[in-house]
């Protein structure tokens, strides 16, 4: 079997199919052989030879469990999006309301780990779309940027992996959104720029179009004081 279909059963597995293969994470053909405590189990003797070459003293009270605290961090937490069975399952709705307007879910907090050096990248999602007789739980806007944002990632391929799965969810072409979002590995390390920031978008359908760009970017310049 070639790997390409091999990769294209995987991201039907994970429901990732409406993707092109560039905007896929590069996953393994054996990615999900392994049980999360395997993986758990396997990382855990990896992260303790990591410390142990750096000369770090496991046997001292605080430095005992982090081999472990951090191997179930990775696996459950922070690269849990790498598992299908926690891609959230988007509830919709029909527009019963007859709303036409666009929807925007701004200031979605978003923590994600760069996949370059593994650190974190923090900041805020912004999106819209525009109902084509389908709208969705306003939560599940923020359950799938965690989904995504919980993989090691670029935020290019963040910001797509996003809308192509909302425009799936919502069956329209019609949704964007802005990311805005700190990288510490530009922040913290290499060039240390503590200020600077990285905004990314992606604009699906009429949000092609100069004014309703224009409107979407209005809202999420709104003040919103509560
Ligand atoms: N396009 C893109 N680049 C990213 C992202 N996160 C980190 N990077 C960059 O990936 C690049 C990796 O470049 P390398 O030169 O291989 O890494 P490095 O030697 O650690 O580079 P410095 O960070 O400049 O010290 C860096 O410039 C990072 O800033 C991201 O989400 N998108
Ligand atoms: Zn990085």
């Amino acid at each position: 079997m070639k790997v390409e279909d091999t990769l294209q059963e995987q991201n039907e597995d994970i429901g990732d199919d409406h993707m092109s293969s560039s905007q896929e994470t590069p996953l393994r053909e054996d990615a999900f052989d392994l049980s999360d405590e395997e993986k758990i189990e396997r990382i855990k003797t990896n992260v303790r030879d990591i410390m142990l070459t750096l000369g770090l003293d496991l046997d001292d009270d605080s430095l005992q469990g982090t081999p472990n605290r951090v191997a179930k961090m990775y696996v459950k937490e922070i690269f849990g999006g790498l598992h299908p069975d926690r891609k959230p399952t988007s509830s919709t709705f029909d527009n019963k309301y007859k709303y036409g307007e666009m929807l925007v879910e701004k200031n979605i907090t978003l923590y994600s780990t760069c996949e370059h050096h593994l650190l974190p990248i923090v900041g805020k999602a912004h999106i819209a779309y525009i109902s084509n007789g389908t709208v969705v739980g306003l939560s599940k806007m923020n359950r799938i940027v965690d989904y995504y944002a919980k993989r090691p990632q670029v935020q290019e391929r963040l910001n797509i992996q996003i809308v192509k799965e909302l425009q799936r969810v919502l069956k329209t072409q019609d949704v964007a959104c802005v990311i805005d979002a700190k990288h510490l590995c530009v922040n913290s390390r290499g060039i240390r720029d503590i200020d600077s920031s990285t905004v990314t978008a992606e604009y699906g359908g009429k949000f092609k179009e100069e004014a309703i760009r224009r409107e979407f970017l209005d809202y999420i310049n709104l003040e919103t004081e509560f």
